[in-house]
């Protein structure tokens, strides 16, 4: 399992472009290398700025779409056309602007979708899925996902995994049902931490002084029980890419060179 690196960017709109661009550059280097490559998405407003990003960079040509396999690290568990959708702001950010492969988009199940208004069996679904794209090398039941994005939350949760909540001591299985989140909407699906922990690269992206307190402590060694960010990292890399205000309680040593 790889350490956290810290990169801090100026302010949000610089780090957006930014991971935009570092994103174009290693799904191209990857592309290259392998032939293909897998992303899976966050929802969350730094995640959805990044795409918007992406989808204004005259690079994101370089990268070919149709050689791209999509996931979600979580999904909020509404109807389809609901806003609040991880992955409908996903599309319209991003995904309806790319000659992205349809059946390459892993999206998790909507509240109204073929397996109705139950998140267990929506959660029980896309592990399925994850399973069925899962290669030898990866030794499980889940891809390992070239890139995962992932957000936060001020009280540490990432993906729809919070702090000492039922999803948090999952051992077993690599998608679950969430309820009763403390941020709304309540019920969700996500990614538990030993299935993004199969990542070989986790990216952990955040702004705003609001983060501070969660990122310094998740960088100091606290537990993923408390804080269920701590605990993503990825088997390659695991790079902190955050602004200067939800740096703000990290050393000195992240800081970015002053202008
Ligand atoms: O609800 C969610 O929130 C987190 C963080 O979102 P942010 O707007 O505070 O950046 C996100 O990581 C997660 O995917 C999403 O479902």
């Amino acid at each position: 399992m790889s350490e956290p690196e810290v990169v801090v960017y100026a302010n949000p709109d610089l780090l957006a472009a930014a991971v935009a661009a570092r994103l174009v550059t290693r799904l191209v280097d990857l592309q290259a290398a392998k032939g293909s490559a897998s992303l899976a998405l966050t929802g969350g407003s730094t995640g959805i700025a990044v795409l918007e990003q992406l989808h204004q960079s005259p690079a994101r040509d370089a990268v070919d779409w149709s050689r791209l396999d999509l996931y979600w690290g979580d999904e909020r568990f509404v109807p389809a056309d609901d806003d609040e959708r991880n992955e409908k702001q996903a599309r319209e950010a991003l995904l309806d602007h790319v000659p992205i492969d349809p059946k390459r988009v892993h999206a998790m199940a909507a509240s109204d979708g073929e397996f109705g208004d139950d998140p267990d069996t929506a959660a029980e679904a896309y592990a399925r899925v994850l399973a069925a794209h899962a290669l030898p090398e990866n030794h499980g039941t889940v891809p390992g996902f070239d890139i995962t994005l992932l957000g936060l939350g001020g009280e540490g949760h990432t993906a729809s995994v919070f702090p000492e909540s039922p999803a948090v001591y999952e051992t077993e299985r690599s998608v679950v049902a969430v309820r009763n989140c403390p941020k709304p909407p309540p019920t969700r699906i996500s990614l538990t931490l030993p299935a993004i922990r199969r990542s070989h690269d986790v990216w952990l992206l955040t702004t705003g002084e609001a983060k501070a307190d969660a990122v310094a402590l998740a960088l100091s060694g606290a537990g993923e029980v408390q804080l269920p960010v701590a605990g993503a990292r990825g088997q390659r890399r695991t790079l902190w890419l955050i602004d200067r205000a939800a740096a703000g309680k990290l050393s000195h040593l992240y800081q970015p060179p002053t202008a």
